[in-house]
């Protein structure tokens, strides 16, 4: 039967025959096998394992139980050798992880009773695969990381980079302090679950917001990696990234990481290889003439790893970019793929495929670790299908992977989960302009339809294959919500499902305006009108009661192609409306009083977000270079009184380099006075005559860096 196992195996020799599953095993080589997977072994066994029944050798190359396996190992690390005859089974690793994954490959064979007879070969692509607890934003509850390690144990992950940006003691201020007895005894039961299933546990520091270059920062870091190894980490990380001024000199990181590796790495037994995430992590930043990657190309030790996230901060990572970035460090580099990471469209789930990644990178990298959500157990579809595809790129199947993982996230709602995810995979409009598909099947019918329902002909099946994708969504979101197979799942999403809800019967209703418009029936469309009208106020009510953060409130569900188009079906059936019956049916305001334009590269597409009458651009995670001369313009649709405008660059120094100026016909400015408050923010107003621009400028002689924490401009008539 066809083998059904995760990650896709290199090297599956199957017979076509089976045996049925034997009622007791007899367990050779528990002495000298590896601890964790005759612990594995055992737990899923349970009582059928014992000292008669059907052979099961277990062990590593060189192990007494599978000598006779010796020249069919795989010679990689993590490789296994599995093979179920009629005589015995055999699960032969070529390391300790290597064995512990054939069991996990093993437990995946029992099928309705049945054990087929298989010969498999297998090791992974990627030397280290899995995440990197990156994000900003709240960080995994402990609970969470339980259930991830778990989950990474299941799909032959073996790598969990703690470094959630927003932990005081990873990060600013409290990086050089030990952790409270507390959060200390949940890493080391972190690091403990974690060695159970094989992972590494990678606990990362953060110190280049506010760390010295002199010996006593030198001795806290250190001393503060000593403190985590007592609590059992042997695996350690320093990140650079997002940082400015004296944290971000290559030289001085570089210097200190070789006195990390040399005075700790090297000398203790059982530390694997220091990790470093770069001040300049990805080619868009990358600039020759800093001689940063150089630097790190040059001096830094070769044993220590180097993160990278492709050509820009969230991208795909080609063959072409790692073999560039490659050349740069003189080393494989060791991504960080910025997906399904979503802090910066924090409004939108990201339960997409994963695709678009070479699967001809493997010789050019030396690991693959996915940044995810927040939302941890969401994050979970993704973090499925990059174990697919950095154990066995060549075999990776986007579809196929993405819909096992839904089997294996959602298994009693299977199709539910489906639908939800298929129109919860795009991110919107981002700074980062990063998008994903998102709707796929329904996009060419919704097209087709509002072309043709504009003309005056549509196709009646597409109506109907609309109305039944909005009854599907319906369905869907209720299913979900009574779900109680994955409640922490559906806990994490439940916003989402109840905005989903608005937008399935909100598209069915805006349908039937439609047919109601087209009887003639006046009464019918009112109905229907004042419920989609009532649906969407439903639906910002909803938006700004669940997951309020400063940087994307809200909760936004089908964007890409389901919302758009009930949007359009409600204005054209209101117009049409409007125009048959002579009355003036308001239409659904979605209107965008303000423009950005600016020429700071970063900012070209920064998002808005607009209230009635206010408007915030959505502050930047990353460092911000400033441009002497570089400009942020916003653009308002009338002129108004500005009560109050707010700005916060996070800057240490005073800000005489940039002027805030406010004009009312785009020619002649007057600027506005900025007073500091007791956070460092700079507040104004302009309460003069009525105007239509507002800037910032950079009037300055050089490029500034800052963290555009927050810009925003209250506007009244
Ligand atoms: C190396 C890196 O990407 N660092 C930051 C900044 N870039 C992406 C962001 O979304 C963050 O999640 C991430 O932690």
């Amino acid at each position: 039967q066809d083998i059904k196992v995760q990650p896709s195996p290199r090297q599956v020799n199957v017979t076509g025959k089976s045996m049925t599953i034997p009622v007791a095993f007899r367990l050779v080589g528990e002495q000298e096998a590896n601890p964790h997977a005759i612990a594995l072994l055992k737990q899923f066994l349970g009582d059928r394992l014992g000292t008669e029944g059907f052979p099961l050798y277990v062990g590593e190359k060189g192990d007494r139980a599978v000598r006779g396996a010796k020249r069919l190992i795989p010679d990689h690390p993590e490789g296994y050798y599995l093979s179920i005859t009629d005589k015995a089974i055999m699960l032969a690793g070529n390391d300790e992880r290597g064995t512990y994954y054939a069991v996990r490959t093993f437990m995946q064979l029992f099928h309705e009773g049945h054990l087929p007879f298989v010969g498999i070969q297998d090791y992974p692509d990627v030397r280290f695969r899995g995440v990197v607890e990156g994000f900003y934003g709240t960080p995994w509850s402990h609970e969470a990381r339980l259930r991830q390690l778990q989950f990474y144990g299941e799909n032959k992950l073996n790598t969990y980079i703690y470094g959630p940006k927003d932990d005081p003691f990873h990060s600013s201020p409290n990086w050089r302090k030990p952790y409270p007895a507390k959060e200390a005894a949940r890493l080391a039961e972190l690091v403990k679950v974690a060695n159970e299933n094989e992972v590494d546990f990678v606990w990362a520091i953060h110190p280049g917001l506010d760390i010295r270059w002199e010996t006593s920062d030198r001795d806290s870091l250190m001393a503060k990696f000593e403190h985590m190894y007592d609590l059992g980490v042997r695996s350690f990380a320093v990140f650079f990234d997002d940082i400015s001024g004296e944290g971000a000199k290559a030289d001085r990181q570089v210097e200190l990481l070789n006195y990390i590796d040399d005075h700790f790495v090297q000398v203790k037994p059982d530390v694997t290889p220091l990790i470093v995430c770069p001040t300049e992590y990805n080619k868009g930043w990358a600039r020759p003439e800093s001689g940063y990657l150089a630097t790190i190309g040059e001096k830094l030790n070769p044993s220590v790893e180097v993160m990278w996230t492709g050509d820009r901060v969230i991208s795909e990572i080609t063959r072409e970019g790692v073999e560039w970035i490659r050349e740069q460090i003189k080393r494989p580099s060791y991504i960080w793929w910025n997906f399904p990471v979503s802090d910066y469209v924090r409004d939108h789930l990201l339960l997409g495929e994963v695709y678009g990644n070479g699967k001809d990178i493997a010789g050019s990298i030396s690991g693959f670790v996915a940044n995810p959500m927040e939302w941890a157990e969401a994050s979970k579809l993704a973090i499925y299908c990059v174990a697919d595809y950095t154990w066995n790129m060549q075999s990776y199947d986007r579809f196929r992977s993405w819909y096992r993982a839904i089997r294996a996230i959602m298994p009693e709602n299977v199709e539910a989960f489906t639908v939800f995810a298929r129109h919860n995979s795009d991110l919107g409009e981002n700074v980062h302009r990063f998008r994903r598909e998102e709707s796929v099947e329904i996009q060419p019918v919704a097209e087709r339809f509002m072309k043709g329902y504009r003309e005056g002909h549509y196709d009646e099946r597409d109506f109907l294959a609309l109305q039944d994708e909005f009854e599907r969504v319906a369905e869907a979101a209720d299913l979900l919500l009574i779900d109680r197979e994955n409640e922490a799942l559906i806990e994490e999403i439940t916003p989402w499902l109840h905005q989903f809800k608005i937008l399935g019967d909100a598209g069915q209703e805006a349908l039937a305006m439609i047919k109601a418009g087209e009887r003639g029936d006046r009464e019918l469309f009112l109905r229907k009108y004042n419920h989609v009208k009532a649906l969407r106020k439903r639906s910002y009510e909803l938006e700004r009661q669940f997951n309020q953060n400063p940087y994307q409130p809200g909760v936004k569900t089908g964007t890409t192609v389901l919302q758009p188009l009930v949007l359009d079906v409600f204005t054209e059936a209101t117009e049409r409306f409007n125009r048959q019956n002579g009355t003036d049916l308001p239409l659904l305001a979605d209107y965008s009083p303000c423009k950005l334009t600016t020429n700071v590269p970063q900012l070209e597409h920064l998002p808005l977000q607009v209230y009635p009458s206010r408007v915030h651009l959505t502050p930047l995670l990353e460092v911000v270079k400033w441009p002497a001369g570089g400009y942020l313009q916003l653009e308002l649709d009338d002129a108004y009184r500005i009560p109050g405008t707010r700005l916060n660059f996070d800057v240490k120094g005073d800000l005489s380099w940039g002027v805030m100026e406010v004009s009312a016909d785009g020619e002649t400015w007057q600027t506005v006075t900025l007073t500091r408050d007791a956070r460092g923010r700079l507040n104004g107003k302009w309460e003069d005559t009525p105007v239509k621009f507002v800037r910032f400028t950079n009037t300055g002689e050089g490029e500034q860096q800052v963290y555009l924490r927050e810009f925003y401009v209250v506007f009244s008539l």
